[in-house]
């Protein structure tokens, strides 16, 4: 049996259409793992990229590469449960028309762009000023999905943009203000709009990729566009490191400036490879089975528990602005759970009432 989209319905013998209890719990098994992907990815790579630059790696197309080059590994997922597991009748690519080849192109793209602005701007801006700029993406989200899917602001939704807006301004406040290296005035422009570049587009790219999914057969298919984006990305930031020389700086950086060795440099980046994969896969698959906001609010929400992940590893202070930026955080993100929770509740208990209407129809 194949998950498809938010719901899925069965014919009963009355003929009246019903969504299963069975559906619902697969639903909440997918969106359990996809998020468990994004927290599992996106603190790990928030640590990996940390002790990628705490031992003097600092190449920007490193940190573009490791973003994409583990599409490969969706293979997996892709083929395992049609050849191997035999855990569904859809052979892999099934209903994937030149269209959706050509959208998902584009998009992956877009994406491959987005991911360099992200390490431009991480790597030229000082920690607070990129964290600062970058607040301003789910704002920015909120905006495009209500002008791309029509999203409805909600005073659920708009406090917890908000509260998290803030908490995210204040984690920037709190972290380090110390300047990278040989930072230029040219340097620190150039980084500034690479991260605001990089904002809007993540902001394009969450609301586009709703739009696209709602014409999307299932979720396997998700993963297989996701693949196709990722080979995308990858082919854009390997020819901009082609034409940039960046293949000979990364060997030299294993080589000469990773003060840990060649050997750890490569393990470092591999790993990075691997989790990357992971948020991407974790925030692509709450957008199809959510929304493009809460995909948004899920990531950002996940910003807080970046930091505390540096406190626990790597010893960071936890100064006072960052004990309020937890707040804020855990309180946006458990007001909006609780207003997601309050209208599924409002929807069943609707669908409930308009079946017992059906019935009686029926029966009459
Ligand atoms: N623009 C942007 N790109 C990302 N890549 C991974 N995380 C992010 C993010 O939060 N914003």
């Amino acid at each position: 049996m194949e998950f498809l989209g938010h719901k899925e319905v069965h014919q009963d013998q009355s003929g009246i259409l019903r969504e299963t209890n069975n559906s619902n719990k697969r639903y909440m098994f997918l969106v359990g793992i996809n998020y468990m992907l994004l927290f599992v990815g996106s603190i790990s790579s928030s640590l990996l990229s940390k002790f990628y630059f705490n031992h003097k790696g600092d190449s920007r197309w490193v940190s573009t590469c490791v973003q994409s080059a583990g599409f490969p590994l969706l293979l997996l997922p892709i083929y395992l449960p049609f050849y191997v597991f035999k855990s569904t009748h859809r052979k892999p690519f099934t209903r994937f028309t030149p269209k959706i080849l050509l959208i998902s192109i584009l998009i992956g793209l877009l994406l491959g762009l987005n991911n360099l602005l992200f390490s431009w701007g991480n790597s030229y801006l000082p920690v607070s000023t990129n964290s600062l700029v970058l607040s301003s993406q789910l704002v920015f989200t909120l905006i495009t999905s209500v002008i791309i899917v029509k999203q409805k602001i909600t005073y659920a939704n708009l406090n917890c943009v908000i509260l998290l807006t803030l908490s995210s301004v204040l984690l920037a406040l709190g972290s380090s203000h110390d300047r990278p290296k040989g930072l230029t005035r040219t340097k620190y422009f150039i980084g500034f709009f690479s991260t605001i570049g990089a904002g809007l587009l993540f902001s394009l790219y969450l609301p586009l990729m709703e739009k696209i999914y709602k014409n999307v057969y299932c979720y396997s298919m998700v993963v297989e566009m996701q693949m196709v984006m990722e080979l995308a990305a990858t082919v854009l930031a390997t020819l901009g490191m082609i034409i940039d020389g960046g293949f000979s700086a990364i060997k030299k950086e294993g080589k000469n400036v990773f003060d840990l060795g060649e050997q750890a440099y490569w393990l470092t980046v591999v790993f990075n490879v691997v989790t990357w994969q992971f948020c991407f896969m974790g925030t692509a698959g709450m957008v199809f089975l959510t929304s493009s906001l809460t995909g948004g609010v899920c990531m950002t929400a996940l910003m807080a528990v970046n930091v505390l992940g540096g406190v626990i590893v790597y010893g960071d202070n936890f100064g006072g602005f960052k004990v309020v930026s937890t707040l804020l955080c855990v309180w946006g993100f458990s007001s909006y759970l609780y207003g997601l929770h309050m209208k599924i509740e409002d929807e069943e208990q609707k669908n409930k009432d308009s079946t017992e209407i059906d019935e009686q129809r029926f029966v009459l």
